[in-house]
């Protein structure tokens, strides 16, 4: 039986890709973006497609044995996300809901879902703990609480078990260095920096620099990639040996501001980042800062790549090969695939 992926071709989603087919799972990737993206999906049989369609569900659904699912497909951009919050709504709770439904339809009983940091909003203190009440400031974290919620509803109505991982900041790339983070705009704060190192960008705009931090600047908890991906797997055993349902943070437990990232990719690219202070972006908090412990006592996850040095390290390494990103299609670079 397969595993389905959706949102497979996005930058957590090809990394939880490569991962489970190292681990020789059979996987079914859907991603509206799989034909534009297809160099970040290293195997399986892939679908171009969108949640919201449930003909396509059906598709997907009826041509495969789906074991379980590990749900990654949503708009993920806390400032794009407050001017344009109905399309958030649209792509990230009527896509899940959808997705919900076929697996009601077709008796499939377990989902891995992302989810964010960004449902805690201001949070009371730090580090946050997932008992710590929800108060997202921005529709993103809305969306993605509304979804934990459904989830909660799901089980109890249809048996639907599941794990909700709450990511704080995701950075790095794969080890081999061929799968990194490539978004189109950039507006994450690791690959702008890398972006500057690399001569694309001239400087980096503090977003910015007097909120009650050490600095100024806004504390965040970076995570790396492979580790979120290791998350998943862990997560997705669980549920297989009958491990009951459950909403778990992953991070790292320590934070670093704006300026300690600028000083870290400095050091690790051995590039001056220039910046100049700019506004602060609506909808962002001051401080996110996991507690992880509960993931580790209760499914035995923790981070191994903790250091914002060996992220940062593992990003450039993706960002020296790749200045471009994935080659585009357009460039006439395509792989021989299913895309269906
Ligand atoms: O040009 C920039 C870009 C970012 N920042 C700052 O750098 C930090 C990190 O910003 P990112 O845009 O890289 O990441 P976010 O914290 O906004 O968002 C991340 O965390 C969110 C949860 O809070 C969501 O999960 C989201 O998908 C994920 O990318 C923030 O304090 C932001 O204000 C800048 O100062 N300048």
């Amino acid at each position: 039986m397969a595993v389905l992926i959706c949102g497979g071709a996005g930058y957590v989603g090809s990394h939880t890709s490569a991962l489970l087919f190292e681990k020789n799972e059979e996987l079914i990737i859907i991603d509206r973006m799989a034909r534009e993206r297809q160099n970040a999906v290293i195997g399986g049989k892939v679908y171009n497609g969108d949640l919201n369609n449930s003909e396509f569900l059906d598709k997907v659904f009826s041509e495969n044995e789906i074991e379980a699912v590990i749900h990654l497909a949503a708009s993920s951009l806390v400032g794009e996300s407050m001017s344009c919050p109905l399309d958030y709504y649209n792509n990230n709770v009527v896509g899940t809901l959808r997705l919900l439904e076929a697996m009601n339809r077709y008796h499939v009983d377990k989902i891995i879902f992302s989810s964010t940091a960004a449902i805690y909003g201001n949070p009371k203190s730090v580090p946050i703990k997932e008992s710590d009440g929800p108060s997202p400031t921005n529709p993103y974290g809305e969306t993605k609480l509304a979804i934990e919620r459904m989830l909660g509803w799901a089980e109890k109505a249809h048996g639907i078990k599941y794990v909700a991982l709450r990511y704080f900041n995701v950075s790095g790339a794969h080890d081999s260095g061929e799968i990194g983070e490539d978004h189109s705009p950039e507006t994450h704060l690791i690959p702008l920096m890398l972006q500057v190192a690399l001569g694309q960008r001239e400087k980096i705009v503090i977003f910015g620099d007097d909120y009650p931090t050490r600095d100024g600047s806004c504390i965040r908890d970076y995570v790396h990639v492979m580790d979120i991906a290791e998350a998943h797997y862990v997560a997705l055993n669980k549920l297989r040996s009958d491990g009951p349902s459950g909403i778990y943070n992953i991070g790292n437990g320590e934070g670093f501001t704006v300026k300690e990232v600028i000083d870290t990719v400095s050091k690790v690219t051995g590039k001056p980042i220039p910046f100049e202070i700019g506004a602060k972006r609506a909808g962002d908090p001051a401080v996110l800062v996991a507690s992880p412990i509960l993931i580790r006592n209760e499914l035995g996850w923790y981070p191994k790549r903790s250091t914002l040095l060996e992220m940062v390290e593992s990003a450039w390494e993706w960002h020296r090969r790749h200045p471009q990103g994935f080659p585009k299609i357009d460039q006439g670079i395509q792989k021989e695939g299913n895309v269906t």
